[in-house]
This record gives C-alpha cells, structure tokens and sequence, in this order.
C-alpha cells in the first residue's frame, strides 16, 4: 500500500487564506509610527479567544522545537477549538505547516476532511496563525537544529486540543528537502 506523498507548496496569504492568517511584512500595507522611524504592519492577525468574558486570555509563549526528521509520516492533526494559535519563527528558519480547514459536525463532520490536507514551507521570515478551530499538524520543525517560534495562543478553561488519528492507509508522506 502506498501512502499518499503531500505536495509542499510555498506558503502565501492567498493559498493559506482558508486556514488563518500569515504573519509577514512583504508586501503588506504599514503606517509609519515613532516620529517616522518605525513602520507598523498593523493587526496582520486576530487573536480568537472563545469566552473572553470567561476568563480567556491570549499567552505568549516560547516554543523550542526540535527537528522533524525527513521523510515524515503524517499520522494525525490536531485542532484548538476554543482559538486561534499562531506561530512566529524567532531564528529566521523556514519550517512546515500542514493543515485541514476547520469542520462542524453539522455541515462537513468532525475530523479533517482527507481531500484537503495542504502542506505549505514557509520562507523563516514568514508566522502563521491557526484560525480557531483549524486542523493542524503539531509544529515541524526543519534543518539541522532545534527552532524556536513566538507562539500566541488561548488559555483558558475547557477543552482546547482535539486530536485525530488517521487510520493507517490515510497516512501521509511529508518529505521536504529544501
Ligand atoms: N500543544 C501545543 O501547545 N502545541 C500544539 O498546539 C502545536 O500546534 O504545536
Ligand atoms: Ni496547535
């Protein structure tokens, strides 16, 4: 049986537009700020947090990741369900994202519909933020070294990661070598 191998496309805000939102500074609009000294790339990405009057508060963390070995097998996505989750690299190095488009038991089921399995390389001057709800893989890391990325994401009460395991013919390869 052999497993689907995923396309690596390169990440831009067009093609990522269904999964979030990319956090960059090419070719965005910026207003000058601090006596003309400083361009603010204003709200490049929202931070959902599902009951903010609950309680839930967005949190910066660190997260230092080690390296994804190449060729990978894609065994499962994860999701937040209760916000967004974004990851901005802190050593300039490109990485992996492979997401699902968010689902709703109601309308297209509640695990990452197959067909739709993208996988993008991001140019490590590149973050991304993971719309509430969308299925993603856990962060990938790639090269030769641990990375580490500024992540923004929600804390609050409840549950805010599923996971789905694909049975194992749905398994993917993931295999960059850039
Ligand atoms: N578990 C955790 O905080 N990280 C994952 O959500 C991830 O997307 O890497
Ligand atoms: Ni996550």
């Amino acid at each position: 049986m052999s497993l689907r191998k995923l396309n690596v496309e390169p990440l831009t805000k067009e093609a990522f537009a269904a999964f979030g939102d990319v956090i960059e500074t090419d070719d965005r609009p910026y207003r000058m700020i601090n006596n003309g000294s400083t361009r603010r790339y204003h709200a490049l990405a929202q931070v959902e947090t599902a009951y903010p009057a609950d309680g839930d508060r967005a949190v910066i963390s660190i997260f230092r990741a080690q390296v994804t070995k190449m060729p990978f097998v894609i065994r499962m996505l994860e999701r937040h369900p209760l916000g967004s989750q974004a990851f901005v690299p802190l050593l300039g190095r490109p990485s992996l994202v492979v997401v699902a488009p968010p689902t709703d038991p109601s309308i297209n089921g509640d695990k990452p519909q197959l067909d739709l399995i993208r996988a993008f390389i991001t140019n490590g001057r590149q973050g991304i933020n993971y719309s509430r709800g969308t299925w993603h893989h856990p962060v990938l890391a790639i090269g030769n070294e641990e990375d580490e990325f500024l992540v923004v994401d929600r804390e609050g009460t409840g549950n805010n990661c599923d996971e789905h395991f694909f049975e194992e013919h749905e398994h993917m390869i993931l295999d960059y070598q850039g």
